[in-house]
């Protein structure tokens, strides 16, 4: 696992509030606030995971890296819902599965990093670490944690929201099965502002995290004994956990053991995040423990993570051609062992970037200066992630 080298092992990677009066002032707000999403769209997409563990769905989850506020970010919400129901279309069609849709949308705005500061040209400020906790501009009073933005975190994710489902209302007879439905998740980072978001289902008593339908623990932050996996221990909701090639298959085993020990169906994702030259050496073992223990788990490649360089100028890429491999691979090994591939996840924005190299409107090395807009990890452009449909229908489109 990637250690934190700025938090303790029980909360890692939470920002260091300089203002703890303000920080429970905000989060004391939060916890008035209704949750940002119903508890019963919750239930369903749990039922939903369900069917794609059983191998006759496949969830396809996509998004920014890192969102961020503002009114382009908004305007943003448009081209993101688009080009995941296109791919959704293209990867069920190829697959004959229904796809289930999930955004990283409306709550992506905390991100782990793998150092607490960054440097340029001699002076050091903490390390942008998401909209909902610092500015990405790098000056001090930007990159200060500032708790007051939990709230504006909260109120851009009920804006993206209500755009997604303006976008998705069904618009009559002809819209395809299921087209109204599209979930959004996100990193379940930061604590203070998912634990003021919990909310109790007064039908069921069940607790939910009320800030998206799907929250994933990051690869960063499973520590058995963490925070994080005890928070997502404590909610009702569908929950997944990063994985990359360092992970034990005991690990897994506790993991299960400690998110799903019901064995419930739709509770659990593990999204598998290797490397195109990792995968094939860290997966199968994984895999075959975790199946041993009867667990439904769901699981799920994220092609990206494994699978970052820093080109020439210092910002980091990733190749097309070693996310499809990646998940190319996937596929096989599940195969091979009798398991389901049960989906992808993917950073990606259905705008025109410059940030990952290759694809059919070719990106190359030197056109990454030309418009590289992420504010933390390099996403496929909307071409590319249409490349990235056509081959995932074509690999789930061969087993069926
Ligand atoms: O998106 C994921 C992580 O936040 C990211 O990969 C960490 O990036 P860093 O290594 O630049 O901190
Ligand atoms: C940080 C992320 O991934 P990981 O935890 O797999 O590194 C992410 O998906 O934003």
């Amino acid at each position: 696992m990637i250690t934190d080298p700025t938090g303790s092992p029980q909360s890692s990677q939470q920002p260091h509030w300089p203002d703890l009066a303000t920080l429970n002032a905000v989060t004391g707000r939060l916890r008035t606030r209704p949750a940002l999403v119903p508890f019963s769209e919750t239930g369903r997409l749990r039922e939903r995971l369900a069917t794609a563990a059983a191998g006759k769905a496949f969830l396809l989850q996509g998004g920014h890296c890192a969102e961020m506020f503002g009114p382009d970010a908004l305007r943003q919400v448009d081209g993101n819902v688009t080009v995941l129901r296109q791919m959704a279309r293209i990867i069920s069609y190829g697959s004959s599965l229904p796809a289930i849709t999930v955004g990283r949308m409306a709550g992506q705005y905390a991100k782990p990093r793998s150092r607490p500061t960054e440097k340029r040209d001699g002076v050091e400020l903490p390390a942008y670490r998401g909209d909902a906790v610092n500015g990405l501009g790098f000056t001090a009073p930007e990159r200060t944690p500032d708790p007051r933005r939990m709230e504006t975190a909260y109120d851009e994710s009920a804006a993206v929201l209500d755009r997604i489902r303006a976008l998705t209302a069904r618009r009559g007879p002809s819209s395809g099965e299921g087209d109204g439905e599209f979930y959004v998740s996100h990193e379940a980072l930061l604590l203070d502002y998912e634990g003021a978001l919990v909310r109790t289902d007064s039908d069921t008593g069940r607790r939910y995290a009320g800030s998206g339908h799907m929250v994933w623990i990051g690869e960063r932050t499973r520590q058995l004994n963490g925070a994080h996996v005890g928070f997502a221990a404590e909610v009702a909701n569908p929950v997944a956990v990063k994985i990359g090639p360092e992970a034990s298959a005991d690990e897994l085993v506790a993991l299960i053991g400690l998110l799903d020990p019901n064995q419930e169906p739709g509770r659990l994702t593990f999204i598998t995040r290797m490397g195109a030259d990792r995968i094939h050496d860290a997966l199968p073992t994984l895999v075959e423990k975790a199946a041993a223990t009867g667990s439904p788990v769901l699981w799920v490649c994220d092609p990206m993570h494994g699978n970052t360089r820093i080109g020439d100028n210092g910002a980091k890429t990733r190749r097309l051609s070693d996310i499809e491999a990646e998940v190319r691979s996937f596929v096989e090994i599940h195969r091979a062992l009798g398991t389901h591939p049960g989906g992808v996840h993917l950073e990606l924005t259905g705008h025109y970037v410059t940030e990952c190299v290759g694809g059919s409107e070719p990106v190359a090395v030197e056109d990454l200066g030309r418009r590289y807009e992420s504010a933390c990890d390099p996403r496929l452009n909307r071409s590319q992630a249409l490349d990235l449909a056509y081959s995932v229908a074509d690999l789930w489109g061969r087993g069926s």
